[in-house]
């Protein structure tokens, strides 16, 4: 779908250079403005009667601002739940001295959860948590009753992050390697005692003293075992993409099983067997977690272009701005709510998966300067957030110089950054898996086999690789800011001319790459401190994202 504005006057032309204006376009911005303001009065009457309040939401002093806490990155530690031990117990009844046994088996362990939901903008609050625990599986208890499951865990994490395993210690996994190596030693190197008796493993009655263990007969020690849900985890080494919302959660890592209570034990010799078996250890995955895709929309500006104003006057955000370079040292994510705060929406727009769309966000990066790519400034690193961006917003301050030497430079740097990394990816030989919820319950049972195999990790005869989309080819826009200031008009018309020719092909792409989005590419003049033009920039954004 196109985007939904008309590519040709910029609504808020007339507002700010009206003698760029023909009576048409002028007709269709007052039509346009109607009925926007009739669908989205938030955004659009916003947008162009600026109250006092706004003006100084949009304006600030530099000590007006709220500290985002952010994280893009974290190192978490998940235990799976132990099981609960067996019990050990007999029947009491009137008339019946020694009853048979009637110890309940422990509960399982909870489980490890992962969901990746929209909303989440940050990791910050996994970050500040290392050690996620399931809860441990009560122990059995008599009268045959089993032990309660252990509480599980769901981890929700934004939309974007990538999942890798650092490490994973399998206890389960660790005991079934020992007994293969001490596979035929059973009985004991030299045949003698029985080295299936191990404290660690049996749980013993109280009252049983050393010569009742000396003589009691211990059957053999049961395999370790594993839950049934254990078979529906990611295998490891856990390696995930989740970059679409997930109808329903993945299953990281299962709850360990409980022991057994003593009635499994009972044979022909050893009708009361005054043992029974404690529950597994929960295994223990380190997981990093890195969010790539923070919001809808990047910005990417040089220092000072006024990004984190725009950002103020589209969104609730309290981003720091100042008179000077490298106000944001870190990204701020606003949100652009779409509805009337009662789930419904005010535009047409939806979802890739068809929900109605009521937000979509934007980041705000820390300005990028000439020669980023060679660290200068705050280097490049935060144009990693922007490269996953849906779609990119060049941010070009009017009063700064020429308009189109920033937009190629910004695109050159961005081009730069693009280069660095394809070639580190090379060098680290990334892999990753690509995991795709699944849309059903009948689709999850319809593709279980295939989803185990592809979560996986990577194999070596179909080794996959991650689908890197070129920036170039991603949706993007001009915003042309300041255009309050005196004597931008100039700078923003050839700005626009420029652009034309981009679009007809007759000036090159400013990435200077062949393969780039071929749609139609426009210069939005805004005055974000007097928050003109802001609806505008919303209304263009949607019908990109709708794309
Ligand atoms: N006249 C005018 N001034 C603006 C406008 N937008 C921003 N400014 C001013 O420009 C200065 C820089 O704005 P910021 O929003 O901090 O710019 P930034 O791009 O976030 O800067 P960095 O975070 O340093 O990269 C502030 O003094 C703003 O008040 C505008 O539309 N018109
Ligand atoms: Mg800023």
């Amino acid at each position: 779908m196109p985007p939904r504005c008309s590519p040709l006057p910029a609504t808020l032309t007339p507002f700010l250079y009206p003698s760029l204006v023909t009576s048409f376009s002028l007709r269709f911005s007052r039509s346009f403005f109607n009925s926007v303001s009739r669908r989205n009065e938030s955004i659009a009457v916003d947008a162009i009667q600026p109250t006092d309040e706004q003006a100084s939401h949009l304006n600030p002093p530099p000590t007006d601002y709220s500290r985002t806490i952010f994280n893009d990155k974290a190192i978490i530690t998940v235990h799976a739940g132990s099981g609960g031990h067996g019990c050990i117990s007999f029947l009491r009844e009137k008339y019946i001295a020694a009853g048979p046994p009637n110890g309940g088996d422990g509960g399982s362990g909870g489980n490890i959860y992962i969901q990746a939901v929209r909303g989440e903008t940050s990791l910050h609050k996994l970050a500040r948590r290392t050690n996620i625990r399931a809860g441990r599986g009560k122990n059995g208890q008599g009268k045959s009753r089993g032990g309660e499951r252990g509480e599980d865990v769901l981890i929700t994490v934004p939309v974007g992050t990538v999942v890798r395993e650092i490490e994973r210690t399998d206890p389960v996994a660790i005991e079934e390697e020992r007994r293969r190596l001490e596979a035929g030693k059973e009985d004991g190197v030299d045949g003698t005692g029985p080295w299936k008796w191990s404290r660690e493993k049996w749980l013993l009655y109280p009252a049983l003293t050393p010569e009742d263990i000396a003589t009691a007969e211990f059957p053999r020690l049961p395999r370790a075992r594993k839950s049934a849900l254990s078979m529906a985890q990611v295998k490891g080494p856990i390696s995930l993409d989740l970059n679409r919302p997930m109808e329903r959660p993945l299953l990281l890592a299962a709850g360990a099983v409980g022991g057994l209570g003593n009635p499994h034990f009972v044979t022909k010799t050893v009708p009361r067997p005054k043992f029974a078996t404690k529950g597994e250890q929960g295994m223990k995955i380190t997981l990093q977690l890195e969010l790539k895709l923070l919001a809808d929309v990047g910005l990417v500006g040089l220092p000072n272009a006024g990004k984190s104003t725009l950002l103020r006057a589209m969104t609730k955000s309290r981003a720091r701005v100042g008179d000077w370079a490298f106000t944001t040292l870190q990204p701020n994510i606003g949100t652009v709510v779409l509805d009337d705060h009662k789930g419904r929406p005010l535009n047409k727009s939806t979802f890739e998966d068809g929900e109605p769309r009521t937000l979509f966000t934007i980041a705000d990066i820390p300005g990028l300067v000439k020669d980023a790519h060679l660290d200068k400034g705050l280097g490049i690193s935060f144009l990693r957030h922007v490269e996953r961006a849906r779609v990119l917003a060049f941010v070009i301050d009017l009063s700064a110089g020429d308009a189109v030497t920033a937009l190629k430079s910004l695109w050159n740097e961005v081009g730069e950054y693009e280069r660095m990394k394809i070639q580190e990816d090379k060098e680290q030989g990334e892999l990753l898996v690509k995991w795709s919820p699944f849309r059903s319950t009948d689709d999850a049972l319809a593709n279980r086999q295939e989803t185990i195999v592809v979560s996986s990790g990577p194999s070596f005869d179909a080794p996959l690789t991650p689908q890197i989309t070129s920036i170039a080819t991603k949706p993007w826009f001009v915003i042309a800011t300041k255009a309050d200031l005196p004597s931008t008009k100039e700078n923003f018309e050839s700005l626009r001319a420029y652009l034309e020719e981009v679009n007809e092909k007759r000036e090159k792409h400013p990435s200077g790459q062949k393969k780039v989005w071929e749609k139609r590419v426009e210069a939005i003049p805004i005055s974000a401190i007097n928050g003109h033009g802001v609806g505008r920039i919303t209304e263009w954004t949607i019908g990109l994202l709708d794309d």
